[in-house]
């Protein structure tokens, strides 16, 4: 199999795009799957409720399946709504067809009522339904559904929900997974389920939000696409479930409807800023280190340093390495001066390496008089970094950004913190500089120039010199003795 999976949904169509096959192809697409679907029936329905259903005649589903199966080769089969007892009997009689390959696996989601109510199977079906049951690897019943299925009340709480799973799986030699969706109560607990009992059980708490509409639709074929995937149950639903629960997280970030509304089902790929068509700003390169630019804050090295505790000998280690940094930094500059395409830029590269030199190591020296200290590992990996980021202007301009933003950005804090008595005070006033600020506002400037004019490659590459870059700062900061921190660990810790 190649890695990308066939998906075929056989259900019902919801206009308003939240359930039925529209939630099936947007959840096997987020879920790394090639969506196809088979039509059963259409509802007239949004996300207040349903307001009228036509099924097709089952000739024509058979057709559309017919046509599919012809060409297509179908790794797992979702089924949703089916509307009449002749659809069902269409899709059981497509399921036993022998077929060349391996028999794609089956997530069966028996659908009879809507969420809001509304009846979506007719009622004489329910007996054929059952009848596909174990034409299935897994059904996905919720609460009332599971109730329906075994002829007894809808569970009202958990234990009872278990039960009864356990009760269908052993009538109808199918997997269970019952869900919690229905249930009051802050959890909202799966669990897959045998004749024997549960399997696998996954909790999960209740997310506070109306937006719900088509949970069970995207589960279940969430479900089929991992599977094929993984070729195991319990990982496809632990995977499913995560999915689920951050798409219902980000619900609310849709506007759909005044009812029920959808959930957010690419929410985790929109957040990682690839949606195409987005243009990509350092400011939000800025958001996505967050982590990093709060772990600096914690930092022993810098919160002793804005109290003035920190050791002396601790801030001449720190000025040894920053004097040794500045040096090939300077380089660095010099090599964007070199890169630059127009004057401007070539000028504020080179200006920038030539104050680096003049103020900052003057400064330095004048500290450590002409004890040069031997680089550490951390301060040679970040240059090796800044150098090895040369061969390029733009790649090269988006990893020299953190040296500006972040040290400014610190720099604006530590400054706040410094008074007369300050035993620091001299080096935390060159903190505070317009100078500076009016540098670092010019970076960002030709480094968002830079990316809208990038293509997608070229702009991921540049994220991942700026993302290293932070990374790189962070350990900067970190290898006094105040932190202690193993190169590395600081980071782990941050992302
Ligand atoms: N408010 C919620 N917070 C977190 N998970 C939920 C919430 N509502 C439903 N789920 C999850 O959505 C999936 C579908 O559940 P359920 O609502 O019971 O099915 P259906 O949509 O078929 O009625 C389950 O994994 C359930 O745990
Ligand atoms: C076409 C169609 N299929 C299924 C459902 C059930 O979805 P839910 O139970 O999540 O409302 C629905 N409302 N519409």
């Amino acid at each position: 199999m190649n890695s990308i999976p066939n998906i075929l949904s056989i259900a019902g169509s919801d206009p308003s795009g939240g359930a039925g096959i529209q939630a099936d192809l947007k959840s096997i697409a987020a879920c790394g799957g090639y969506g196809m679907s088979v039509i059963t029936a259409l509802t007239a329905q949004n996300t207040h409720g349903v307001r009228a259903v036509h099924v097709p005649p089952a000739a024509f589903l058979v057709e559309q399946l017919a046509a599919v199966a012809a060409d297509v080769r179908i790794d797992a089969i979702k089924i949703g709504m089916l509307g009449s007892a002749p659809n069902i009997d269409a899709v059981a009689a497509f399921l036993r067809e022998p077929r060349p390959g391996p028999r794609p696996a089956v997530v069966l989601d028996p659908v009879m009522i809507a969420t809001s109510g509304d009846r979506l199977l007719s009622a004489d079906a329910d007996a054929a339904l059952r009848r596909l049951l174990p034409l299935a690897d897994v059904i996905t019943p919720n609460i009332p559904e599971l109730a329906v299925l075994c002829d007894a009340h809808p569970a009202v709480d958990w234990a009872t929900a278990i039960d009864q799973a356990r009760s269908v799986a052993a009538a109808h030699g199918v997997l269970v997974l019952a869900k919690g969706g229905h249930l009051e109560g802050g959890d909202c607990p799966d669990a897959l389920v045998d004749a024997d009992g549960v399997l696998l059980q996954l909790t999960g708490s209740r997310i506070a939000t109306g937006n719900t509409h088509g949970t069970g639709c995207s589960l279940s074929s969430a479900l089929a696409t991992l599977h094929a995937r993984s070729g195991d149950w319990a990982e496809a639903l632990r995977s499913a479930k995560a999915w689920l629960t951050g798409s219902i997280s980000a619900a609310d970030e849709l506007a759909v409807g005044t009812g029920h509304g959808p959930v957010n089902h690419f929410a985790w790929l929109w957040a990682g800023n690839r949606l195409p068509g987005r243009r990509q700003t350092t400011a939000a390169w800025w958001e996505r280190i967050s982590a990093i630019r709060e772990a600096i804050d914690r930092l022993a090295f810098i919160r002793q340093l804005s109290s003035g505790e920190l050791d002396r000998a601790d801030f001449e280690d720190y000025l040894g390495q920053d004097a040794l940094y500045l040096r090939t930094y300077a380089q660095a500059l010099s090599r964007a001066s070199e890169l630059a395409p127009t004057v401007a830029e070539q000028r504020f590269w080179a200006a920038s390496a030539s104050e680096c030199l003049e103020d900052e190591l003057l400064l330095h020296r004048g500290r450590l008089g002409d004890e040069v200290p031997e680089p550490s590992g951390t301060t040679t990996a970040y240059l090796n970094h800044l150098l090895a980021s040369g061969t390029g202007y733009a790649v090269l301009a988006a990893a020299l950004l953190p040296c500006f933003w972040i040290y400014q950005d610190v720099g604006v804090r530590l400054a706040a913190a410094n008074h007369p008595g300050h035993p620091y005070a001299d080096w935390l006033s060159t903190y505070a500089s317009e100078q500076f600020d009016a540098s670092t506002a010019r970076a960002i400037e030709i480094v968002d120039d830079l990316l809208a004019k990038a293509d997608e490659e070229l702009a991921r590459g540049m994220w991942t010199a700026f993302e290293a870059s932070g990374v790189h700062e962070l350990r900067f900061f970190a290898q006094t003795r105040a932190d202690a921190l193993i190169p590395g660990e600081a980071v782990a810790d941050s992302r």
